[in-house]
Order: C-alpha cells, then sequence, then structure tokens
C-alpha cells in the first residue's frame, strides 16, 4: 500500500491506463477488461487491474489537474514499479480545424505551471515530451483502425477557469487543445525512467463553445479507451 493507493504488491499491471475522472476508470474497467479486480477506492480514486487481449493492464484515476495527477503517478512508478502510463482524458479544442470527440495524441505539452520551474529552476523550460515508442505504436494502431488523430503540442493548464490567458497567441504558435495533467505525467515518466503518452478526447472546443452530451462523451471514450489499450497490448 502507498499514500493514497490500497493494492498491495503486485496487484498493480505494469501498464497502466489513466482516465482524470474515476467513473471513466470504472468505464473502462467494466466494458474492456475481463478478470477485473478493483483495488482501489481510497478517495474514490477508483484503480482496477483485469486483462485485455491476453495481458494484464491496470485503469488508475488521477483524479484533475497536475497536483492530483502528480500523487497517483509518482506512486504508481515509485511504489509499484508501474513502466508505461498511457492517460485517457478530456481537452478543449483550440485548434480550428478540431471538432468534437477527434482525438489528439499529445506529442508535447506546454504549460503555465510551476511544476516544471520548481524542479529545474529558472534558467532551463524542460520540454515535457511523450515517449516516442508509445506515441508511434498509438499513431500506428489509429491508422490501422481508421481513426482520425491530430498529433502535437497540447496546454495542461493549471486553471480550468483561466481568464488571463492568451489562448489565440497558443493557437498561432499550434497547439491543439487544452488539458490539465499532461506536463506533470511527462516529467515524472522521464524522472522514472517510465514510458508515457496522453490521448485526448476533444469534448468542447474552447474558441467556438461547442460541446458534447455527456452520453456522446461516453461513446468516444470508448475509441480512446480502444486505441491506449492496443497501443498497449499489441
Ligand atoms: O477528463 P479528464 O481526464 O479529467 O481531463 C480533463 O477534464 C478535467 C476538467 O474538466 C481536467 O482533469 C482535464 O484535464
Ligand atoms: O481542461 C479541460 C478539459 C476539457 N475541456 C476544457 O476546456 N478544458
Amino acid at each position: 500500500m502507498s499514500n493514497h493507493i490500497a493494492a498491495s504488491a503486485g496487484q498493480i499491471a505494469d501498464s497502466v491506463l489513466l482516465p482524470g475522472d474515476p467513473l471513466r476508470a470504472k468505464f473502462i474497467a467494466e466494458n474492456y477488461l475481463s478478470d477485473v479486480q478493483l483495488y482501489n477506492q481510497i478517495r474514490n480514486e477508483l484503480g482496477y487491474t483485469g486483462v485485455y487481449a491476453g495481458q494484464r493492464v491496470s485503469v488508475q484515476a488521477t483524479g484533475m489537474g497536475m497536483p492530483s495527477l502528480a500523487i497517483y503517478a509518482t506512486e504508481l512508478m515509485q511504489d509499484y514499479g508501474v513502466k508505461r502510463l498511457i492517460r485517457v482524458g478530456t481537452a478543449g479544442g483550440l485548434a480550428p480545424d478540431l471538432k468534437l470527440r477527434d482525438i489528439v495524441l499529445a506529442q508535447g505539452a506546454s504549460t503555465d505551471s510551476s511544476m516544471i520551474q520548481n524542479t529545474f529552476g529558472q534558467s532551463i523550460n524542460f520540454a515535457p515530451l511523450a515517449d516516442f515508442e508509445l506515441l508511434h505504436k498509438a499513431y500506428a494502431q489509429a491508422t490501422a483502425q481508421k481513426i482520425n488523430v491530430h498529433v502535437g503540442n497540447v496546454l495542461g493548464q493549471d486553471r480550468f477557469y483561466d481568464d488571463e490567458i492568451n489562448f489565440q497567441k497558443l493557437i498561432d504558435y499550434g497547439l491543439l487543445a487544452a488539458e490539465m495533467e499532461t506536463p506533470a505525467l511527462y516529467l515524472l515518466a522521464a524522472k522514472y525512467h517510465c514510458q508515457a503518452l496522453t490521448i485526448l478526447t476533444i469534448s468542447n472546443h474552447i474558441i467556438t463553445g461547442a460541446s458534447t452530451t455527456p452520453a456522446e462523451r461516453e461513446t468516444t471514450f470508448g475509441t480512446m479507451a480502444g486505441l491506449a489499450l492496443d497501443t498497449l497490448t499489441k
């Protein structure tokens, strides 16, 4: 057991999906995994281990924002020896060509969080990057399954409600979408020499104001979850 995860040694697989929402963890475990064991209910941040395509995989909710994700990612890698982590999250679209339910592979993650500066100091702007092997596999799986994906830089922002941020400037510099966890995930994966990737579903568009319904989101989460699981196991 770690500070926030109740699993005993060996109960968590080497490969883990990381949704922010605990109910998304439950949805993935119930609809995609067989032989499922619930290993964590602390704070309702549900964690499950099961089997997908003959391989053990876990799914662990992280909560919202980098401080929360950092707790789960750190404990998974440091205390449970997890090696591969794929965040499966929602994001607000920024790029004009992004449509609702599109999928984004986060190649890099820009941020206004102080977490990078707290790690490296003021003079280094560390670039949080996806693991190339996972990114390449996810892209290949998406292509084989005719899932249209966008690949590029995303914003991991500290605040969901942020009146100060200049989204237009970020769009001008090619950022695709905004979410709240990926820079911390990529930073910590680098620290622990693990592989990490974020796959995002566009749940709303920040500029146009378009938004999906909860029911629509559930189906699209399925596409993202299947892609992440295939990336980890095939
Ligand atoms: O859907 P999840 O994975 O929680 O991700 C996005 O949704 C939350 C905000 O509503 C933030 O956590 C953001 O990153
Ligand atoms: O962080 C997020 C997640 C989904 N949609 C947004 O607009 N922001």
